[in-house]
């Protein structure tokens, strides 16, 4: 028996790597603050932090355990932890969903979480309530994985060698490199715990009430177009970093801000790959050598052990030039006026933050989504270059600094970036498509209705 609207409990699963766990978090602050009487139960590893600043009391954080056995050793593959946590995820999200409902008193009425965790659509169905998962992701690589049997069925599995082979029977691809294709798709690891998931999650969508993703209708049409022929309906709910900001704005610890005041307008370029992927040594080289070369001012967000890889003297030689920092509050770095371009991995998160901000990219997409996301950026939004070749080289950086910061057409993709920024700012707007995407997901969590 569903609980009335008064007393619902909706469940949260998460999958709790990369910057998934905050995207999901930053939409069920939202809905939380929207249904007070409603419980949101969120299942993560522990992760204290992301509970310290203020939260709706009606989300209630439930600790799973991560998979990783006693006396463990890491191996330093985020990939190898994150199939450790997918071999034992569904028995204890299971466990944990029962010691909410006892410690609530309120039956589950609907399963939300990661679309990752395909496995929930199960378990919503063993509960008869619906399954709602969230795509943190875009539209883009949601798309390939619905289409993942279709694609290896006419392509073929290849290792290496087919990477300039083109797709073109994608609806709303005209064409697509199977290089820009996302890992375990094609090439790569096809059988690990995790691209199994995925392909998995690409078969199961369908089955969802509703499938929600962290984009918004007017940054992919014919995507979208597709895709809600396909799903029972799709909800672009994004960009989540302008419809649910983070509660307490980052601290900037290194001083980022301050530095950024001294410089000129849009002549920084920011440098971050994101929470878990890094260039290669020999890149971190070849970009030190493109920014000194080209005299850009430059913010760097480098992880430690990157850091050592530096030129010799380059820190002293640039100390006027740029600032390296472990950790950068990124929202307030791109939106500040003497930032010029966004040197990227390509994430989706830093993607929607970069266009929500206005700054041009240049991308350097290194697994996962970033490739599909590259594609988007360079050849259907036109914000943006990846950079020649796909690696960092002192030659090819320069040249990519060169068109986006000082050239016409760097102007061009400034033009360009600020009409797409227009278009996200519209659909977060009180009566924006992904508002109104919000209240109808609202119906279905809360009220039972609508779907
Ligand atoms: O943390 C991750 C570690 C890893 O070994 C692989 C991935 O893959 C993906 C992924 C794979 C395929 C796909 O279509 C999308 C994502 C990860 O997702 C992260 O999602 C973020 C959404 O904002 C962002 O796009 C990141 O760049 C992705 O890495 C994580 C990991
Ligand atoms: O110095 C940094 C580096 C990253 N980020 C944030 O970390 C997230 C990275 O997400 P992305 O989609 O780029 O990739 P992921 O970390 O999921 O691989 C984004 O929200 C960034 O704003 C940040 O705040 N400061």
């Amino acid at each position: 028996m569903a609980n009335s609207s008064t007393d619902r409990h909706v469940a949260i699963l998460v999958f709790p790597f990369a910057s998934h766990i905050g995207i999901l978090l930053s939409l069920v602050r939202r809905l939380a603050a929207a249904a007070p009487d409603t419980t949101f139960s969120f299942y993560n590893t522990t992760n204290e932090s992301l509970f310290s600043g203020p939260n709706p009391e009606n989300i209630k954080p439930i600790p799973i355990w991560d998979g990783v056995p006693d006396g463990y050793v890491f191996t330093g593959n985020i990939e190898d932890t994150i199939n450790l946590f997918l071999e034992t995820a569904e028995e204890a999200f299971k466990g944990a969903m029962r010691i909410a409902e006892a410690e609530t008193g309120r039956r589950i009425g609907c399963v939300m979480g990661d679309a990752i965790l395909s496995f929930a659509c199960d378990v919503a169905e063993e509960m008869g309530v619906p399954w709602v998962p969230l795509w943190v992701s875009g539209s883009c690589s949601l798309s390939i994985h619905y289409y993942t049997d279709l694609i290896r069925k006419t392509v073929g599995i290849h290792d290496v060698g087919h990477e300039n082979e083109l797709l073109k029977f994608i609806p709303g691809f005209p064409e697509l490199r199977l290089g820009d294709l996302p890992g375990g798709v094609l090439f790569g690891n096809l059988e690990s715990p995790f691209s199994i998931m995925l392909h998995k999650m690409g078969k199961t969508l369908p089955k969802a009430a509703a499938v929600l993703v962290n984009s918004f209708e007017e940054l992919e049409p014919e995507l979208n177009k597709d895709l809600n022929s396909k799903f029972r309906k799709l909800l672009n709910v994004g960009p989540l970093n302008l419809t649910s900001p983070p509660p307490s704005p980052h601290v900037d610890k290194y001083g980022c801000i301050p530095w950024l005041e001294e410089r000129k307008a849009a002549s920084v370029a920011y440098i971050s790959f994101g929470t878990v992927a890094q260039p290669t040594p020999d890149e971190v080289v070849a970009l030190a050598k493109a920014l000194e070369a080209s005299g850009t001012p430059f913010l760097w967000s480098i992880k430690d052990n990157l850091k050592e890889q530096l030129p010799e003297g380059f820190l002293k030689r640039t100390s006027e030039q740029g600032k390296i920092v472990a950790w950068a509050p990124q929202l307030q770095v791109l939106s500040h006026s003497s930032t010029g371009v966004f040197i990227t991995q390509c994430g989706w998160g830093s993607m929607l933050e970069s266009i929500a901000a206005g700054i041009p990219m240049i991308g350097r997409p290194v697994f996962g989504d970033h490739h599909i996301n590259g594609w988007m950026m360079e050849n259907v939004l036109k914000i943006g270059v990846r950079v020649e070749g796909g690696i960092f080289t002192e030659s090819a950086t320069m040249r990519a600094l060169e068109l986006v910061l000082s050239r016409e057409s760097g102007k061009n993709f400034k033009e360009q970036i600020g009409h797409v920024r227009e278009l996200a700012l519209k659909a977060v707007e009180p009566k924006g498509s992904s508002s109104e995407n919000l209240k109808t997901l609202l119906d279905i969590i809360v009220t039972g209705q609508n779907f």
